[in-house]
């Protein structure tokens, strides 16, 4: 007799949730070793993001998910929502440091490539 469906609908809300919470301690991990860069860019005057570092990740992932059977888009898309982030932190590090430069021509190409992907921080 095959399974009671809700009880099959449980056991895969049980694993999705095992997976969720799998989602959030990873992402919390990274959270912690961004913010040390974060720190450390802040410290030494470094720019908040690195454009050049972000397109090799861009396409690390996005072959990554090809090759996982999930849509590259969807993981660009996640990888760039996950980096705004990132980079507000990194922000907020170097006022805090008193080291922005606000204005600076690395500022202005992530606005300039924010525009150009129809996304914003
Ligand atoms: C964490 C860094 O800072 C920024 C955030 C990145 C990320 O979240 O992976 C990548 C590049 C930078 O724009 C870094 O430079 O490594």
């Amino acid at each position: 007799m095959s399974e009671d469906p809700r009880e099959a609908l449980f056991r895969y809300r049980d694993s999705i949730d095992n997976l969720d919470a799998i989602l959030i301690h990873t992402l919390a991990e990274r959270f912690k070793l961004t913010q040390a860069v974060g720190r450390l860019k802040a410290q030494h005057t470094m720019p908040p993001s690195d454009l050049a570092r972000e397109d090799r990740q861009i396409q690390r992932l996005r072959q990554l998910a090809s090759d996982s059977g999930l849509d590259p888009a969807f993981a660009e898309k996640f990888l760039s929502f996950v980096v705004g982030e990132v980079i507000r932190h990194h922000e907020h590090f170097a006022r805090e440091a008193g080291t922005d430069q606000a204005g600076s021509a690395e500022a202005d190409a992530r606005s300039d490539d924010q525009r150009d992907h129809g996304t914003q921080q």
